[in-house]
């Protein structure tokens, strides 16, 4: 019964996965271009996501900093979710769903990326953080799922929307991760072309 349960986790995954490819592949590869052009531009992006989100923007800000599968220079990339002292005084004086919008008003500069990560769409801390990269001039791309949520509608056409076609947060956390390094592999494509084991 449960060889059953996780047999059937691993083929939902799997098919979900195919199915979004076809879909996502444009808009991912729309997202590779914005984040390319922003770092050659001298500019950094910022990550930022609740939960299991907020461990997938450390996991791409690590890719970046450090590297994915290709040496070559450390690029700027801020998960905006690891400095417990301020994300508890922000927290704590202000508000949980100011912890990374008062981050992207202190780090944040016209040109940079915002990656936003939210399963729902609706994460209100994250909400907040879009609209406050939108006024300084930020590009967003956002991976999003069950529809994309308000975060589908704060967006424009500068921006890049990753929707994964699910309902389901942990299958669309799954899709996110592959987003993540297609968008690693991407830009090391961009920076040197050919494949990684050139
Ligand atoms: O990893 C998981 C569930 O798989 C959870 O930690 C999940 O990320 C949290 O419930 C988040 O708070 C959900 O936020 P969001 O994806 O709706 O923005
Ligand atoms: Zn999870």
């Amino acid at each position: 019964m449960m060889n059953q349960r996780i047999l059937d986790q691993f083929r939902e995954s799997a098919d979900l996965k195919m199915q979004a490819a076809e879909e996502l592949a444009l808009p991912i590869a729309q997202a590779v271009e914005l984040m390319f052009t922003a770092l050659s531009n001298g500019n950094k992006i910022l990550a930022c996501g609740n939960g299991g989100s907020a461990a997938d923007c450390q996991h791409f800000a690590a890719e970046l900093v450090g590297r994915f599968e290709r040496e070559r220079l450390p690029l700027p990339a801020l998960a905006l979710t690891t400095d417990t002292s301020i994300i508890t005084a922000v927290g704590n004086d202000y508000n949980f769903n100011e912890i990374y919008s008062k981050q992207v008003q202190a780090f944040g500069q016209s040109g940079d990326v915002l990656l936003a990560l939210s399963t729902s769409g609706n994460s209100a801390n994250v909400l907040a953080a879009i609209e406050v990269a939108l006024d300084r001039d930020m590009r967003i791309v956002a991976l999003t799922g069950k529809g994309g949520g308000a975060i589908g509608a704060m967006l424009s056409d500068a921006d890049v929307h990753i929707c994964v076609p699910h309902d389901r947060t942990a299958r669309i956390q799954e899709v996110h991760l592959l987003t993540i390094h297609c968008l690693c592999d991407g830009i090391d494509v961009a920076l040197f072309g050919g494949d990684a084991n050139d």
